[in-house]
């Protein structure tokens, strides 16, 4: 079997008297498509947090296929392949969406530190077929404050994709997104992260999104893995549905 792409043990965060995780264990394995649910304030986003950098643990480790990243700053586990969509989208409003893409793709190829030209055709063509990949193309002059709830995440998601990960770590990727669009937009998402080869991490509240979308599902309760396995199982378990699903 192969080792897991991401490995974490008995990991433990606080934030005051609260628990965000509580000696957490848990693998992503590689090529799946992993969602993770829970109800408010029960460490998600912490997860995502330290898988990140962004926050440190007191206890524990984390591994990127056998690296111990656990003391790694975000800028080097971001090198290392790790990206994160954010929950609100980050965008330069008053830019249109092909310029942002162009932005986070020059920046990827060390436009800071080389002077790689923003607006060259090596950069504009690879900001394209981004857009294109995400089904974006035709609104590329489009300014992204202009665009969609969905169109805005998926415009995350190709911001994301610039920085060429092998984990994608996504908060709540429907969230504030119209009901017509979810579907859409987790479709794309998905066929998107298995044409690349993309492993992937989704915190997500709607559990129809979870049980057609998502390979295995992890529980999390009060900073604490409490189930997981394939949606169909998990999400009949009644346990889960009394107090994970129930409560959301
Ligand atoms: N930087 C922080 N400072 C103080 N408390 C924090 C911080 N980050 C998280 N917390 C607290 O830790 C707990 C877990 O937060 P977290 O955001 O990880 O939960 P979540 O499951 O993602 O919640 P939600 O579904 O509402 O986004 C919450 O009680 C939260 O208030």
């Amino acid at each position: 079997m192969t080792a897991p792409l991401l490995s974490v043990r008995g990991i433990k965060v606080s934030f005051g008297g609260v628990k965000a995780a509580d000696g957490v264990d848990l693998d992503v394995n590689q090529g799946e498509f992993l969602a993770i649910i829970g109800p408010n304030g029960s460490g998600k986003t912490t997860f995502i947090n330290l898988a990140t950098g962004y926050v440190k643990p007191k206890a524990g480790t984390i591994h990127l296929e056998g690296r111990d990243i656990t003391s790694h700053k975000p800028r080097e586990i971001t090198k290392l392949g790790i990206a994160r969509a954010f929950q609100i989208p980050q965008l330069f409003g008053d830019h249109t969406v092909l310029d942002n893409l162009m932005l986070a793709v020059a920046a990827n190829r060390g436009f800071w530190r080389w002077q790689t030209p923003l607006g060259s055709e090596g950069v504009r063509q690879a900001a394209m077929e981004l857009l294109d990949t995400v089904g974006l193309a035709d609104l590329a002059a489009t300014h992204s404050s202009a665009l969609s709830e969905g169109g805005r995440k998926l415009t995350d998601i190709a911001l994301a994709l610039a920085l060429q990960p092998r984990l994608l770590l996504l908060d709540e990727p429907t969230a504030g997104v119209s009901t017509d669009e979810k579907h859409p937009l987790m479709e794309k998402l998905a066929k998107v992260l298995r044409d690349r080869g993309v492993t992937a991490v989704f915190v997500e509240h709607d559990m129809d999104l979870v049980r057609r979308y998502a390979d295995r599902v992890v529980v999390w309760n009060q900073g604490r893995v409490v189930a997981e396995g394939p949606p169909d199982t998990v999400l009949s378990d009644p346990a889960v549905l009394r107090d994970v699903v129930g409560v959301l």
